[in-house]
């Protein structure tokens, strides 16, 4: 490894309507952490909403370096480096940018410590650091992951036949912690609607499995476990999903906790939805996602030179 060297992260979105919490798809937008020796830890945001971050160890990236580094018998004292921190992932908008942070951190302490981590360990860390792994193990292993994360396993299948579809992302202005979208989930289910959230769920994960796209469109809109409850934060979800589905698109779902939404559209139609969704809601951030099937990779600055 070279003095200077790269650390790229793809976002994600994840649930897909029912999937919640177990299902996540890498997309091609990138976190990218460019790291070089230093005399001091230093992490140095490199857009306008990143220079907003913490620029020392209370940054996330350090926080998790440091937790997984301590687990580890390494000391991160003994190595500071300078990150330059990239990404065109907005912040807070439910793309998981706080999941390829934690990636980034795993990999940052792999390379530094030379961990040699494997992929498995990687997405147990990271799913053990977020409490799920849908966006994480998205990161970690690109392309569409369904799994589970429990105390004591997590289990996961990867799916990479992805080829014929795009998304359609609306991303509005304002931001949406995580950690607030979760509190206004409902808490228990009767045996009912549990049958019936998880009949929907089972039904999307096999029309995934098959790339039987209508068919996943349609379990997509259909979520019990936590759309209804979010919708009073994402207003503007029923309008996109109604314009979207008049426009063509398979099916639209909140995309992570939101409030971005996403549309799974056939890929030739996604120029076409983009511009009917740019009608509807002409203040947000209207933009095509592809599913990005490569996962976190490290390279030296002479290789990703050649990637641009
Ligand atoms: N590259 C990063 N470096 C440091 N902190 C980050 C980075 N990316 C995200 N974060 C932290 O994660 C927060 C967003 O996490 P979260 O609410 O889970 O939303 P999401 O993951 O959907 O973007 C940001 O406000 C910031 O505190
Ligand atoms: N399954 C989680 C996913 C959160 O994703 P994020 O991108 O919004 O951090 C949830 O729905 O809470």
């Amino acid at each position: 490894m070279n003095d200077m060297w790269m650390i790229r992260v793809p976002a994600s979105t994840s649930n897909l309507g029912p999937g919640f919490d177990s299902i996540g798809m890498a997309v091609d937008r990138f976190l990218e952490l460019t790291v070089t020796p230093a005399d001091q830890w230093f992490f140095k945001g490199c857009t306008p909403e990143l220079e907003s971050l913490p620029t020392g160890k209370d940054n996330l990236l350090y926080e998790v370096a440091d937790k997984l580094a301590r687990a580890q018998g390494v000391s991160l004292e003994e190595f500071p480096h300078h990150v330059a921190v990239d990404s065109n992932i907005p912040l807070a908008r439910g793309l998981g940018s706080s999941a390829s942070a934690i990636v980034a951190a795993i990999e940052l302490v792999n390379q530094i410590g030379q961990l040699n981590l494997s992929k498995e360990e990687k997405l147990r860390i990271a799913s053990l650091e977020e409490g799920h792994l849908d966006n994480v193990a998205a990161s970690v292993y690109g392309g569409l992951i369904i799994g589970s994360h429990r105390e004591e396993c997590t289990d996961l299948i990867h799916i990479d036949k992805l080829d014929d579809i795009a998304f359609v992302a609306v991303i509005p202005t304002y931001e949406l912690k995580t950690s607030e979208s979760r509190k206004v989930l409902q808490d228990h289910f009767s045996r009912q609607e549990a049958v019936e959230a998880s009949s929907v769920a089972n039904t999307l994960v096999a029309a995934l499995c098959t790339t039987n796209w209508v068919l996943a469109g349609k379990m997509m809109e259909l979520d019990l476990f936590h759309e209804k409850a979010r919708s009073a934060l994402v207003p503007e979800l029923q309008l996109v999903r109604k314009a979207a589905k008049a426009a063509g698109a398979y099916g639209t779902f909140l995309s992570g906790a939101g409030p971005t939404t996403l549309s799974m559209v056939p890929v030739k139609a996604a120029q076409d939805i983009a511009a009917a969704l740019h009608e509807v809601v002409p203040n947000a951030e209207v933009t095509i996602l592809k599913p990005e099937l490569q996962g976190a990779t490290v390279c030296d600055m002479k290789e990703a030179s050649l990637l641009k």
